[in-house]
């Protein structure tokens, strides 16, 4: 693209403002400036002002299937779920291209160390959950691992010098996610530098697609991979491709599947499965109503009690009709450094404006159905969040501890 196009384009969605270093750029920082700006898709930044575009319809709360009703059925569904992950019909996608900037680090979540007398890895506290399954279903499972372009080489590099820690690499592949603008309260793009436009990752919810634009949906179909079980990156005690879970999901008729835990308070910090006219659909903690959180159920429990831990098990055949241009957008208010108009960076201490996300929980609502499937939170449940108090470093220690992990 050239000067001129960019200024045209740049005009008619009113970010001429993205130019105004051009001149003191050197060449090469004019070549990027303008790629990026070819690249770039302004069009989510008309959201700004209405904050989402996911307006809910009626909400009611969806029977989960609890732990003495998994116990009940523990073998079969077992028996079930591991038959699947032998066959290769089973893989994972880890979603790792958040920034972690709760945690106040600039490295991958995953490279954090939460080892108190040998190095333990994030990463390799999901390696070694996955290993589990691997040993008990005797085959290797694919895992994709989704990265943006803020930790794509590092993470890569990261498993390399750990040598993947033990896993076998030629069943890991990484793909990268896609990145959107980040803008003021006005929807203006802010500028990281004077020649790059500030970008943010564009949510977990473009898992799929971004998987598509990589060939990977092609490679899992021509594996015959069924099942993809998706899942955070920040939960130490996460367990992956966990054959009760797929078998539970098989064995009840389901399309998908999502763990999920007893809440502590009913405005914990996680999603809330739940039925959207009639569908399954997840209502994110931030937009959880003042009604959900007091309703009781006629047991006098809360009745949105179950919150989502972000492992869900989708069938691939149902996720073509879930592809992120059908997620509705969320627009976040988040803290973003930017430099100011004599060049110099400036990192706020308070949210300035707005990243624009689709998440994966969204695609919840696009399946027919899901089966809400609980976990026992103590043994499933560490996740890092903070850099302290809750859901931080010191709680997923101990929560280790109590599995009896060392750390
Ligand atoms: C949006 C979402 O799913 N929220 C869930 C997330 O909350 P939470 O607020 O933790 O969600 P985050 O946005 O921090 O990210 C969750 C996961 O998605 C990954 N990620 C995030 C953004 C991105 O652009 N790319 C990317 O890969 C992160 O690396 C992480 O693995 O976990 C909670 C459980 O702990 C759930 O109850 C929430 O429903």
């Amino acid at each position: 693209m050239n000067y001129k196009e960019a200024y045209e384009k740049l005009e008619k969605c009113g970010q001429l403002h993205v130019l105004d270093y051009y001149e003191r750029l050197t060449v090469p920082e004019k070549e990027a400036l303008l790629e990026q700006i070819d690249n770039t898709d302004f069009k989510v930044l008309k959201y700004c002002k209405n904050n989402t575009t996911n307006q809910k319809g009626e909400i009611a709360p969806l029977i989960a299937m609890q732990i003495s009703q998994i116990e009940e059925n523990r073998e079969r569904y077992t028996a079930i779920g591991l038959e699947e992950i032998k066959k290769g019909k089973v893989a994972a996608v880890l979603l790792a291209g958040g920034m972690g900037t709760r945690l106040g680090s600039d490295s991958p979540k995953g490279m954090f160390d939460i080892g108190i007398t040998r190095p333990v890895y994030i990463f390799q506290r999901i390696i070694e959950n996955l290993l589990d399954v691997v040993k008990d279903a005797e085959t290797w499972i694919h895992l994709f691992v989704m990265t943006s372009d803020k930790n794509h080489e590092i993470t890569m590099e990261f498993f390399e010098e750990q040598e993947y820690f033990g896993y076998n690499k030629a069943f890991v592949t990484f793909f990268k996610q896609e990145m959107v603008p980040a803008s003021d309260y006005e929807g203006k793009v802010y500028m990281e530098e004077m020649g790059k436009i500030s970008t943010s990752p564009n949510g977990n919810g473009g898992w799929f697609t971004s998987m598509s634009k990589w060939g990977l949906v092609d490679t899992v179909k021509k594996n015959g991979i069924e099942w993809l079980n998706v899942f955070a990156v920040d939960n130490v005690l996460q367990r992956i491709a966990d054959p009760c879970f797929v078998g539970a999901v098989i064995a009840n008729g389901c399309v998908s599947g999502a763990k999920v835990v007893k809440k502590k308070t009913p405005d914990e910090r996680v999603g809330t499965l739940c039925l959207e006219d009639g569908r399954p659909s997840i209502v994110e903690y931030y937009e959880l109503t003042e009604a959900m959180k007091e309703a009781k159920d006629e047991r006098g429990e809360p009745a949105y009690n179950f919150g989502v831990i972000l492992n869900y098990l989708f069938r691939v055949k149902d996720l073509d009709v879930t592809t992120e241009d059908k997620l509705p957008l969320h627009v976040v208010e988040k803290k973003i450094p930017y430099i100011d108009k004599s060049g110099k960076t400036v990192s706020p201490d308070k949210p300035n404006g707005y990243k624009y996300e689709t998440l994966v929980l969204d695609m919840i609502h696009h399946v027919d159905n899901c089966l809400s499937y609980e976990v026992e939170r103590d043994r499933e449940f560490a996740p890092i969040k903070n850099a302290v108090g809750v859901d931080s470093v010191d709680t997923a220690r101990e929560l280790c501890r109590e599995n009896g992990i060392v750390l």
